[in-house]
């Protein structure tokens, strides 16, 4: 396993969290002083830091034992060893390479979003579904859930996780171009700049009406994301922040 090195704490290296995911990172760990991004082989970094070698076992293991339960709206997230009494609807996730284990901010605002809006059969599309966690959530929320993801790497394991929760979602290679609306309900947790691009396509993949939830939107990208989705026939309904990210969630017009 290779670990790139930055200096600093989650709060400092948050705003490269997202660009780290989508370069290929697949875990990041606070140690003291700096933040360890581990990725699957040594590539090209537009950020401050240094490579470090791991034996490949070893970062998964310690991330599984220090990993913790995630409340998020009426869900409760948990690896399959976590006992568990609240009355929270259980997501279990087999922890592995996948972004999505509802430990980030982005996630969590998400399935509290999707949770404000999913009625039963409503037909959902998660947009990047990393670990599946967004579609599964829909899924138990009595949706008809699709999720896609251009990693080919994640698809496996988030349908292990669909089984896992005993929830049907067909999940496949590809993005908003290869799926078949319309959809009642669309959430995608990717970047600004990928939902700015989207804009003008998200509108495609509702009928006369529907919702779109964007995560993944850090605040001082936020203006780019409204202008472009104003832009391109959605009004915005509701808006969520915890610290340095945002999730807004626009009505299709
Ligand atoms: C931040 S993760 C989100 C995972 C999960 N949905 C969650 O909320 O935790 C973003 C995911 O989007 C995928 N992705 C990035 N660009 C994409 C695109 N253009 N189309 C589809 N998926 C994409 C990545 O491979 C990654 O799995």
């Amino acid at each position: 396993m290779h670990v790139f090195r930055l200096r600093g704490d989650f709060e400092t290296v948050d705003i490269y969290s997202a660009a780290l995911f989508d370069l290929g990172a697949r875990g990041l760990e606070e140690k003291p002083g700096e933040v360890w991004a581990y990725f699957p082989e040594r590539r090209e970094l537009p950020f401050p830091g240094e490579w470090l070698e791991l034996p490949d076992t070893d970062w998964l293991e310690a991330y599984k034992r220090d990993l913790k339960p995630v409340v998020a709206g009426p869900f409760v997230v948990l690896a399959p060893w976590h006992g568990w009494s609240g009355e929270e609807k259980r997501i279990l996730l087999e922890p592995g390479m996948a972004f999505g284990t509802g430990h980030h901010e982005t996630t969590r605002m998400a399935l509290e979003a999707l949770a404000e809006r999913v009625e039963p059969d409503m037909r959902v599309l998660d947009l990047g579904t990393g670990s599946g966690i967004l579609a599964i959530g829909a899924a138990m929320l009595g949706a008809q859930a699709v999720g896609v993801d251009i990693d080919p790497a994640v698809i496996p394991q988030a349908s292990e996780n669909a089984k896992l929760n005993q929830v049907k979602v067909s999940f496949d290679l590809g993005s908003l171009d290869d799926v078949e609306g319309p959809f009642d309900l669309v959430v995608a947790n990717l970047y600004a700049e990928l939902h700015a691009y989207f804009a003008p396509k998200y509108r495609g993949l509702f009928g006369i009406c529907g919702t779109l939830i964007l995560s993944g939107i850090l605040l001082e990208r936020e203006a780019l994301v409204r202008e472009a989705l104003e832009a391109s026939a959605f009004a915005l309904l509701a808006r969520r922040q915890e610290g340095e990210w945002v999730c807004l969630i626009y009505a299709a017009r």
